[in-house]
């Protein structure tokens, strides 16, 4: 039998490595080392976390213990000092076209439109596509996130919230495999975040793509995700619990609230951070 077909719940890989075809992150002893002037500051150490295809992982923990330096690892942004990360079987060796970024603020060409600011990444992406071609996927995804209309406004032009509409159709414009996502809706009202929210998984559905997101707000944790990963405090902080989320999916914010195990995830995930 093929040893690359799914009954064997395995694939083969580029570098020859033979792999789980489920797991499409794979964070393995992974370690961050900070040099400072007090010398080395140890963040995160022994973190192992697999992220499975399709999944939506949201990542919790106190502030400063190493979320971000995680997920910019994952993002290639950010060396890594010890231990290995693997998207789908291949090690991170640098950014790459295979995973999307969504950042808190999204640093959009402030003399580009909403438009011209999707392409950058469409045209580094499918450069052999035709410039029609590069045009309507970038405006398929300013149209998913409720941007008719302003396609060509300048990006100074939007407000916050519009503006991160544009980043979440630039990431998902350049069809990623994974979804990094740090604290997108951090600065927005809770109004346009829930919007925002809904806007995003309805896209992560249709796409089935893998996501990863940051967030600080313990409700936004459960809503999203598949599981919530908890993650210790630093120094040297790694994964300190996993809780799985299993509400069945399309959710809402009315029936999420109205499940009898919504508040014993609350808990759960409260009672891991005040202590
Ligand atoms: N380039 C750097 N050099 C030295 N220390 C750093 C550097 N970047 C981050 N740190 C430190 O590493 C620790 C983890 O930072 P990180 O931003 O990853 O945490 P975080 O959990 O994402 O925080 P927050 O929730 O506040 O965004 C912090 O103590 C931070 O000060």
């Amino acid at each position: 039998m093929n040893s690359t077909t799914v009954e064997t719940n395995k694939m083969h890989t580029e570098n020859g490595i033979f792999y789980p075809s489920n797991v499409m992150l794979d964070l393995k002893d992974l370690k961050k080392v900070y040099p400072t002037p007090k010398g080395d500051y140890v963040v995160l150490e022994d973190l192992n976390l697999q992220i499975m295809k399709e999944e939506f992982v949201t990542i919790i923990g106190h502030s400063g213990c190493g979320k971000t330096t995680m997920l910019s690892m994952i993002a290639g942004l950010n060396p890594i000092s010890g231990g290995n990360i693997a998207v789908m079987g291949n090690p991170v060796k640098g950014p790459g076209p295979d995973r999307g970024v969504i950042f808190q603020s999204p640093s959009l060409m402030p003399w580009m439109s909403a438009l011209e600011n999707v392409l950058l990444g469409v045209n580094q992406v499918f450069p052999h596509a035709t410039k029609a071609q590069r045009k309507d996927i970038a405006m398929y995804y300013l149209h998913k996130v409720g941007l008719d209309g302003s396609f060509n406004k300048k990006a100074t032009e939007l407000s916050q919230g519009m503006q991160q509409r544009v980043g979440i159709a630039r990431a998902f414009a350049i069809k990623p495999k994974v979804l990094l996502l740090d604290e997108p809706f951090g600065m927005l009202d809770s109004l346009t975040r829930g919007e925002l929210q809904d806007i995003l998984i309805e896209i992560w559905n249709k796409e089935k793509i893998t996501a990863v997101m940051i967030t600080h707000d313990v409700d936004e944790a459960i809503f999203l995700a598949d599981r919530v990963v908890m993650m210790t405090s630093g120094p040297k902080a790694k994964i300190g619990d996993v809780l799985n989320i299993d509400f069945e999916r399309p959710r809402t914010r009315k029936s999420v609230l109205q499940h009898q195990d919504y508040y014993k995830y609350r808990k759960h995930l409260i009672d891991f951070l005040e202590h």
